[in-house]
Formats: C-alpha cells, structure tokens, sequence
C-alpha cells in the first residue's frame, strides 16, 4: 500500500512517500521569507504548495495509485489525538480558522490531491489542537481567557512511542518530559499516554523561541497595543513570526546564534542563554505537574541538533530526570503509520464534526 505523507511547515513543505512501512522518497521543500512574502495569507500559499508536490511526484514517477494521502492537522476545535478521515466539516475550519499557520493547509492538500486519485482517503493525524488537558490547566487568572492546547502533538506523541519502544515500556506507562525546540518551542508533561498540561507553542505562552515571543508582560504588552504606535497585526506579528530570536537578534536561526556567539557576540550568548533559561523553567514546571515523578525528559526538534544548546539546557534540568535527544522529527513517518494503522483496520478512524 502506498501512502503520501504531507507537512507544511512555516518555512518548508515535507513530502513522503511510503511502500507499507519502507520509505521509498523524502524530500523538503524550503520556502524562503521572499517566496512567501507574495502570498498574504497562509491559505493563499495553497496553489504554490500544492504544484510544488504534484510536479515533483510526477517528476520522480511517484505520482501513482496512492491508498491514503495524509497531511499534517492544522488549526482546528480542540480534539481527541488519533487519525481522522478529511470531511467537510473540517475543511471549512481549516478555512477559516483564525489561527495563521502553515499545518492548516495539511487537511486541504491531502484530500484535493487524494481526489484526482480513484478510491484515495486522506487523513490528517494528530493535529496540533490536540487537547489532553487536565482541568486544572485550563484555567487564566481571568475567566475571560482560557489556556489552550496548541503544540507539535505529532512529533511529541511520535518521540514518547520511540522512547517508549527503546525502553520495551508502553507509552502509556511512562510519565515523560518531552520539549519540541524548533521554529516554535512547546514543552509538555506526558502523564500515561496523555498531554495532561502543555504551553500554547503557537500564540504567546511558555518559553520564547527562534520566532516566537512565549508568554510577555501582560500590562506593558497592553500599553503597547493602545500605544498608537503599531497596527494590531503588528503586535500579533511580535508574538508569533516576528518574536523570539528574532526580535532580539534579526534571524530565526539558532544555528546562526551559536556561530555569532563562537565569534564573540555577547548579546547573541545572552539572549541565547536567556532561551535556554526560559525553556528549563518551563521543564521544571511539567516536572512539578507529574509531581516530579519521572521517568526521562525528551529533548526533539531541530535545536536538539546542537550540541552548546543541548548541554547548557542539560546542566539545569539533569537533576530531574534521565534526558534523551532526538534531534529534529518523526513526523513523516509518523503521519504515514498512522495512515497505514487505519488503513489495515488496526487504528480506529475518528470523524472530525
Ligand atoms: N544543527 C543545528 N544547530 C542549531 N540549531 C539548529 C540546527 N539545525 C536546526 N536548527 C534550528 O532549529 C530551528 C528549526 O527547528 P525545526 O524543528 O526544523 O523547526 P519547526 O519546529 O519549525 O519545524 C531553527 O532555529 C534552526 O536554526
Ligand atoms: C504549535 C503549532 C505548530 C508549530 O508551531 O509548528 P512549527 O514550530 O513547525 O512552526
């Protein structure tokens, strides 16, 4: 069986495709800010992206009888984790959701591509909405504002099963730690196979990150909405795009940062530093959620590369639990096992509403 696994991302566009569990073709497509500076809105991009991956599939001669195209979920009302079929109800929230990021155009992609093929599904798995909060992690100091669960479920869930496997342990006997460090940064406290607490990676909480400003100062962020100075894109801009290492620094490129601060730039080693603090108080926070019971923490995403940023994280958070590193993601291979489940009848196929 064939399978088509599709990730938009905020700055690429991840392609794979699988024969069973053997991966025949990756390939990423980067798009950088001057390519996607034409396009005013992630949906768009829509066209562009999905041209990208036809040619290229009709160019490496893969363009064929897919059985399921399965893209990264996006935006979408909270929901259960697990694989759902692309319904209508679904893509008119992709549509319209009022979170901007490139994973809502997963859903879209998946199923238009998947109708030019004769008997295709197409899924979409753990989406970045997927909700596993305890009730007691809802809650704001104001009733007016609730907490949200929005982070890379796919990769989190995906990293905990491989750990879990390398440890013959199930999922769902682990209390885990796992921080994704990539573009955006979300850390989450894994209690027995559920994300019981989680910073919203997407819209301004938790630590700061290559692109993203994490929780700001509540009062100065409110004066400086009334400033008169900025436009209200503007300052959603600054908390996610614009924010983070960016803001500071002029580039969303950690790896770019190390190679300042080896040439001896200062402020780039303390904003740096200052990044790795706030995500090791963040680490320190889930480690009271499990009640400091703790079986590993799991350090993925692309930083997780880098050896300066993994070691300074390492010399605050060590004491908690044994930290692992998975460096980047498992995304591809996740979206098309979790196809594949569904497809051999081993995974339970939910319907989005
Ligand atoms: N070897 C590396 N050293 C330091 N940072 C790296 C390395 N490789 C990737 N990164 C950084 O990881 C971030 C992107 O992570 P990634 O997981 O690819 O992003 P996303 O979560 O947006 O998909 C960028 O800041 C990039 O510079
Ligand atoms: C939490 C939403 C998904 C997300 O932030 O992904 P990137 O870090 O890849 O932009």
């Amino acid at each position: 069986m064939r399978i088509l696994a599709i990730n938009p991302g905020s700055t690429s566009t991840k392609i794979a495709v699988y024969d069973n569990e053997n991966r025949l073709f990756v390939t990423t497509f980067y798009h950088s800010p001057e390519a996607l500076s034409h396009f005013p809105t992630i949906l768009s991009q829509y066209d562009y992206r999905k041209e990208l991956i036809i040619d290229e599939l009709k160019k490496e001669n893969l363009f064929s009888d897919f059985a399921a195209i399965v893209g990264r979920g996006g935006l979408l009302k909270p929901i259960a984790s697990g694989v759902y079929e692309v319904n209508e109800a679904m893509k008119n929230d992709l549509r319209n959701a009022t979170m901007q990021h490139a994973c809502n155009l997963g859903g879209l992609l998946a199923e238009d591509i998947a109708l030019l093929i004769p008997g295709c599904k197409a899924y979409i798995a753990d989406p970045v909405v997927v909700d596993e909060l305890e009730d007691v992690a809802r809650l704001s100091g104001s009733p007016l504002m609730m907490r949200k669960s929005v982070f890379h479920a796919l990769n989190h869930k995906a990293i905990a099963r491989k750990y879990a496997r390398s440890v013959n342990k199930k999922y769902e006997e682990l209390d885990l730690i796992v921080a994704h460090l990539g573009g955006g940064i979300s850390v989450a406290a894994h209690r027995q196979g559920r994300v019981i607490d989680v910073n919203n990676a997407l819209e301004g909480s938790g630590p700061f990150s290559p692109e993203r400003a994490g929780t700001l100062p509540a009062r100065q962020l409110v004066d400086l909405c009334f400033s008169g100075d900025y436009t209200q894109e503007e300052i959603k801009k600054m908390i996610t795009g614009r924010g983070g290492l960016m803001a500071h620094l002029g580039t969303t490129d950690a790896q770019n940062v190390v190679k300042r601060i080896n040439e001896g730039d200062a402020r780039a080693e303390l904003v740096l530093k200052s990044m790795i603090y706030n995500i090791a108080k963040e680490i320190g926070a889930m480690s009271v959620v499990l009640h400091g019971k703790i079986d590993a923490i799991l350090l993925t995403g692309g930083i997780s590369y880098n050896d300066y940023c993994i070691n300074k994280l390492k010399e605050y958070i060590a004491f908690i639990a044994p930290v692992y590193v998975f460096p980047g993601e498992d995304e591809m291979e996740a979206l098309a096992f979790n196809a594949l489940g569904v497809l051999r009848g081993k995974l339970n196929c939910k319907e989005y509403y």
